[in-house]
C-alpha cells in the first residue's frame, strides 16, 4: 500500500539481490523506518521481536530467512538447522510452518549448489502469491460490504469493526481483514472502521489506525472493551478479523480478545467474518481450543507502554504496581459456530469441515 505517495510492500528483496528489506513495525506509528535483514539470525529476531508480525508476513520473512541462511551454507544440515531456528520463533501462526514446508519441498531435492537461487525464487513467489490471495479476499469481502451498503440509506457508511492488525502490515500487501475495506473504500462505498486498540501491543491503535489513516479510510480507535456496547447500540454492521491459524473444522485462532468480539457479535446478531488466506488453514488440527498452541509473551508487554511524549520523544513507561505479575496469552480461539463465514481467496466459505475441504480439496490430501 502507499505511504506518503510511495508504494510499499512489507518485505522486499533489496537491489543488492540478497539482503531483505522490512518495515520495523515496533517503531510505528510514530517512526516509519526500514531495516535490512542480512542473516538467518536477523530474520529470526525480526519475527520473534515482532519487527514483522502477522501470519502471512511471518511466513514470508521465514522463507527469506531460509534463503539468507543458505547463502552461508546450503547443506542439508544447514537447511534443517535454519528451519528449526525459524520454526521456534513464534508457535501460533501456522503460516510459519507452511512457508518452511514450502521451502523444504523445493530445496531438499536440489543439489546444494542450486539451493540459494531456488530459495530466493520460492520466497519471492510466496510473497507474490500472498498479494494475489489477499486481493482475492478483498474482492470476495467487497461483496459482503456492498450487500450491507445496499440496505443502508444513501451515503450512510457501513460500520466495520476489526480487531488487532490484519492489514497490509500483517501480510505482504492488502491485508486480509482490511482488503475488503480498502476495496470498498476505493470503489467509493462509504465505510467506517471501528479499530480495537488491541492491548497489550496495541496493533490496532498503532498499526491498523496508521494504515487506514494513510489510505484515507474513516476510522475510530476504541478501547477493546467498547465493541460490545457499540454492537448493542446498532453502530456495528459487520465484524471482520484476521486469523493466525484456522482449523480444518473452522475454529479460528486470532489475537487475544477476538473470541470476546465474536461472542458479542453473536449476542447482537451481527455477522462475524474472518479473512482467511488458505496457507493459514491447518488441516492437521480439528479442535482449535485444545490443539492450537497459544503463545505466551513477556509480561512486560502488559506492564509497560511505549509512546510519544508531548515533547515528541519516544518513551516507555511502567503502568503496573511494582510486584504485580501479569499474564500475556497472545491469542484465543473462536469456535466455528460463532463464525458467519471465512473470506478466502476462493470466495466466502462456511466455517465447517465439509465446506473448507470442498473449497481446498488439494490441501486436504496432504494433511
Ligand atoms: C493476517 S494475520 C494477522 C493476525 O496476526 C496478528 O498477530 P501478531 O500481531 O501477534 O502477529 C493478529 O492475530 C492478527 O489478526
Amino acid at each position: 500500500m502507499k505511504v506518503d505517495g510511495t508504494h510499499y510492500r512489507t518485505i522486499w528483496l533489496n537491489d543488492d539481490g540478497w539482503s531483505v528489506g522490512i518495515i520495523d513495525q515496533t517503531r510505528l506509528p510514530h517512526v516509519f523506518t526500514t531495516v535490512d535483514l542480512k542473516t538467518l539470525d536477523d530474520a529470526a529476531r525480526a519475527i520473534r521481536d515482532m519487527w514483522v508480525r502477522g501470519a502471512p508476513l511471518i511466513g514470508a520473512t521465514a522463507a527469506y530467512g531460509i534463503a539468507l541462511a543458505l547463502r552461508d551454507d546450503a547443506s542439508d544440515t544447514a537447511l534443517a538447522t535454519a528451519t528449526d531456528v525459524l520454526l521456534a520463533t513464534r508457535p501460533t501462526a501456522i503460516n510459519l510452518r507452511w512457508a518452511l514446508e514450502e521451502m523444504e519441498k523445493v530445496l531438499s531435492p536440489l543439489d546444494p549448489t542450486e539451493r540459494v537461487a531456488a530459495a530466493y525464487k520460492r520466497a519471492a513467489e510466496i510473497c507474490d502469491e500472498d498479494v494475489e490471495i489477499n486481493a482475492a479476499i478483498g474482492r470476495a469481502g467487497l461483496a459482503l460490504i456492498e450487500a450491507i451498503a445496499a440496505k443502508k440509506p444513501e451515503g450512510e457508511a457501513v460500520n466495520v469493526l476489526t480487531h488487532c492488525n490484519a492489514g497490509w502490515l500483517a501480510t505482504v500487501d492488502w491485508g486480509t481483514a482490511t482488503a475488503p475495506i480498502y476495496m470498498a473504500h476505493n470503489a467509493g462505498i462509504p465505510v467506517h472502521v471501528w479499530v480495537d486498540e488491541t492491548r497489550p501491543r496495541n496493533q490496532g491503535a498503532s498499526l491498523t489506525a496508521w494504515e487506514l489513516g494513510h489510505h484515507g479510510v474513516p476510522h475510530t480507535v476504541i478501547v477493546d472493551n467498547a465493541g460490545g456496547h457499540l454492537m448493542q447500540h446498532g453502530k456495528v454492521d459487520l465484524v471482520i478479523t484476521g486469523t493466525d491459524r484456522t482449523t480444518a473444522t473452522g475454529d479460528v485462532c486470532n489475537k487475544i480478545g477476538t473470541y470476546l468480539k465474536a461472542l458479542a457479535a453473536a449476542d447482537n446478531g451481527i455477522p462475524f467474518y474472518v479473512g482467511l488466506p488458505s496457507p493459514t488453514i491447518d488441516f492437521r488440527v480439528e479442535d482449535g481450543v485444545s490443539e492450537i498452541p497459544i503463545e505466551e509473551r513477556a509480561m512486560e508487554e502488559v506492564s509497560r507502554l511505549t509512546g510519544r511524549t508531548d515533547a515528541g520523544e519516544i518513551a516507555t513507561i511502567t503502568i503496573l504496581p511494582d510486584g504485580s505479575p501479569a499474564a500475556n496469552p497472545a491469542f484465543d480461539v473462536t469456535p466455528a459456530r460463532l463464525v458467519a463465514g471465512l473470506i478466502t481467496e476462493r470466495g466466502i466459505v462456511d466455517a465447517n469441515r465439509e465446506a473448507i475441504a470442498r473449497a481446498f480439496p488439494e490441501r486436504v490430501e496432504i494433511s
